[in-house]
């Protein structure tokens, strides 16, 4: 493992998502996980320009007490797929070397029906097949209020699946709803006790949180400021928190940024079949030469074999939080943990280091990346700045600044005075995060699953499994740290002890 190099933040292929406005309630103030306010809804009649549709119940609940949206299919069957593909092709998607079969990775994908060459184009979607937040609304009404309000691509596209879901048939995009999953696998649909329970030791837990936070938020504030002004264009029946969270839920684990079509992000159906995998470099984005979103292959497939992308080089929490997989452990080249640090509040200069921090815009306490590749830069940086003593308060500034990641100049500062109580007390939180994963992971093997259900064990089974293998790999890296950190430190400690021998040897010398 490297030690310190500088960070190149969490590449995505989605933009950082942001509420309309911060939810002003606290998390645990808002409905969930019981999505307690929530009212059984019967048949309706929805009101919409030209069509008049028919509603249905629009939630159904499960035995584990989570909602199910009646949109979309099982994600382990086929049910939908072959309609999906018909319509496409009638639609306008060119011939295609692949087609969807259930797979061993990811249950459904995309396979290879004929010999495919490496650096090959494939896919080639037109943009008349894509969705994005220019599209046209089967309820045009619905579309000119939201665009109203300016409401930003990652709220209207979630209200635009909603609405155009709702419409059934009558939506130009029914065949590509129902073959997406029902219940989207990502943290989104895990309950606050599941949460809490599982993924207590690692800090993808609190991105999790955050995550459903800001969707409720989101929510809310859509609710307040638009919906309950046109309840005639969005009853509650239909928009509500059950179906937004389903939506966010396709959206996070298959919306893409297409940076060659002016960065729009979309929904590109079609290419939303093929799963990821670590080991493969290869993205989707529009192509200008043939008009259609398309990916160049980086590696050969053969008839049968799976055709993978990348979602992006995310660690493995990441992957569980918007996606719902954990890849085998030792697979993920960028894979990472984060590590929290904090400032001693019984520190003399606590106030002024603090202020140092607030300047670059953190708080007493951040999260870093630790990769398998070695630590960033800015952890050290803040690590620098938590131990240091008061007599460096000159420097305060600067290591901020690198904290914060705004040194222009790369440069990798080191303080070899403060070095070994820097590694000291970056190896301590390694070891307390390390006994946190031990802890959890002794625990999981005889773990009470608390269940009523043979349906509701499945699914227990199911998140342990997932928590334990990241757990697993968080941990890995963590192991890997202590090692570097503990060899680095006996390095530092043996050189002082050799050169305090030789100065010693010195001494006697001219004694
Ligand atoms: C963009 S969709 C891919 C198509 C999806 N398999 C389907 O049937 O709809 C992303 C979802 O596929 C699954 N997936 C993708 N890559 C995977 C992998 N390497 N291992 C396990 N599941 C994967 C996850 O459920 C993820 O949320």
């Amino acid at each position: 493992m490297a030690e310190a190099t500088s960070t190149n933040s969490h590449t995505s292929l989605l933009p950082p998502f942001t509420p309309l406005r911060k939810p002003n309630r606290p998390f645990l103030a808002v409905c969930y996980p019981s999505f307690s306010m929530k009212k059984r809804y019967y048949l309706r009649m929805v009101r919409c320009s030209s069509s008049s549709v028919s509603m249905g119940d629009t939630t159904t609940k499960t035995k584990n007490g989570t909602q199910i949206v009646p949109w979309g299919c099982n994600i382990d069957s086929l049910e939908n797929a072959e309609a999906l593909q018909n319509w496409l092709y009638l639609s306008g998607l060119p011939s295609q070397k692949m087609a969807i079969q259930k797979v061993e990775v990811g249950e459904r994908g995309l396979v290879a029906l004929k010999n495919v060459r490496k650096g090959e184009k494939l896919l080639f979607v037109p943009p008349s097949l894509v969705i994005t937040a220019d599209s046209e609304w089967s309820c045009p009404e619905a579309g000119e209020v939201l665009k109203r309000y300016f409401v930003p691509d990652w709220p209207l596209l979630a209200t635009y699946l909603i609405s155009e879901a709702s419409l059934q048939q009558s939506s130009r995009w029914c065949n590509y709803i129902s073959a997406l999953p029902r219940q989207p696998y990502s943290l989104l649909y895990w309950t606050r006790e599941e949460l809490d329970r599982y993924l207590e030791a690692s800090q993808i837990r609190e991105r999790a949180v955050e995550r459903i936070t800001n969707v409720i938020g989101t929510y809310n504030d859509l609710r307040l400021r638009i919906f309950s002004k046109y309840p005639h264009l969005f009853p509650e029946e239909v928009y509500n928190l059950d179906t937004f969270m389903w939506s966010f839920g396709i959206l996070f684990s298959r919306l893409v940024r297409l940076p060659l079509m002016d960065g729009k992000v979309a929904l590109v159906p079609w290419a939303d079949m093929m799963n990821h995998s670590c080991e493969v470099d290869t993205f989707l984005d529009y192509d200008k030469s043939s008009l259609g979103v398309v990916f160049t292959t980086d590696r050969s497939y053969q008839p049968g074999e799976q055709v993978f992308i990348s979602y992006g080089k995310k660690s493995n929490g990441e992957l569980l939080l918007s996606y719902g997989f954990v890849p085998k452990e030792g697979t993920n080249p960028s894979d990472s943990v984060e590590l929290s640090l904090s400032l001693n509040k019984s520190d003399k200069c606590y106030e002024e280091k603090l202020e140092v921090l607030r300047k670059h815009g953190l708080s007493a306490s951040a999260c870093f990346p630790l990769r398998v590749t070695g630590w960033p830069l800015e952890l050290m940086a803040f690590a620098y700045l938590v131990v240091s003593p008061p007599s460096m308060s000159k420097q305060f500034e600067e290591m901020a600044a690198t904290a914060a990641n705004k040194i222009k100049s790369k440069k990798d500062i080191r303080y070899p005075e403060i070095e070994e109580q820097t590694l000291q007390f970056i190896l301590e939180i390694c070891e307390s995060s390390i006994s946190k994963y031990t802890k959890f992971l002794q625990a999981s093997g005889s773990m009470d699953l608390d269940v009523t259900s043979p349906k509701q064990l499945n699914r227990r089974l199911f998140l342990k499994q997932l928590a334990v293998d990241l757990c697993n790999s968080e941990r890995r890296i963590l192991f890997r740290a202590q090692n570097v950190l503990r060899r680095r430190l006996r390095d530092i400690r043996s050189g002082e002890l050799r050169a305090l021998k030789f100065f010693s040897g010195l001494r006697n010398l001219f004694k």
